[in-house]
């Protein structure tokens, strides 16, 4: 069969690394990189943020081809759910070790990390997937090359069971076990029956 191009819309390398690695099995579809600067949309769902990012793409895009984008929150469960999708402006004003103070007034530090992908397909209809794992804040350990990923120690019951940070642990485990690596999963799935 003949492959089709999908964009995906990101400027995050680290994220289009975890990515290529997932849907690798898709042979069908030929994976195109665009990192053009999409508008996000705050005070909404993850899935209106995905959905509103990935209209724009389409409206930027020769009409009729597929392209996805992901949008990836953090929240913490003690702010109910909060940074969220605002984790990467917070990134943006603050390092890893004034983040997690944010916590020190609170009993709980768990949060979640979510990625939720809007996909559209190359007749305009939009598919979303969502992936979410669950881990502890923590101080930091391991290397700080991907956003929050260092704080971040999944679950044991999510199959931590070296607890390791995100940064500690292997990128195999890491798609394994994380909140895109679920959302892709399901996404990948998706594309090879369709
Ligand atoms: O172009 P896009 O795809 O939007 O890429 P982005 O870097 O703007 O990413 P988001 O809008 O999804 O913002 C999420 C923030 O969380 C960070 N992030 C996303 N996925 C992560 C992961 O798996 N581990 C650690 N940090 C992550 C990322 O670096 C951002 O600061
Ligand atoms: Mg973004």
């Amino acid at each position: 069969m003949a492959q089709q191009e999908i964009v995906f819309v990101t400027g995050n390398a680290n994220k289009l690394k975890e990515i290529q690695k997932i849907l690798a099995p898709v042979t069908n579809y030929k994976l195109i990189n665009s990192a053009l600067d999409l508008e996000e949309i705050q005070e909404s769902s993850l899935e209106q943020i995905a959905t509103k990012k990935v209209k724009e793409a389409v409206s930027l895009l020769p009409s009729g081809t597929p392209v996805f984008v992901e949008d990836t929150a953090l929240g913490f469960d003690a702010l109910n759910g909060l940074p969220g999708a605002y984790i990467k402006w917070f990134l943006k004003k603050m390092s890893l070790d004034e983040l997690i103070k944010i916590l020190d007034g609170f009993e709980s530090k768990t949060g979640k990390a979510t990625t939720t992908i809007a996909y559209s397909d190359a007749n305009g209809k939009i598919h979303i997937f969502q992936g979410i794992t669950h881990g502890n804040i923590v101080s930091k350990r391991g290397s700080e090359e991907f956003g929050w990923d260092a704080i971040f120690e999944p679950l044991v019951s999510e199959g931590n069971l070296g607890i390791e940070t995100y940064s500690e642990m292997s990128k195999d485990l890491k798609n394994e076990i994380s909140h895109r690596g679920k959302a892709f999963r399901a996404f990948k799935d998706f594309l090879l029956s369709n």
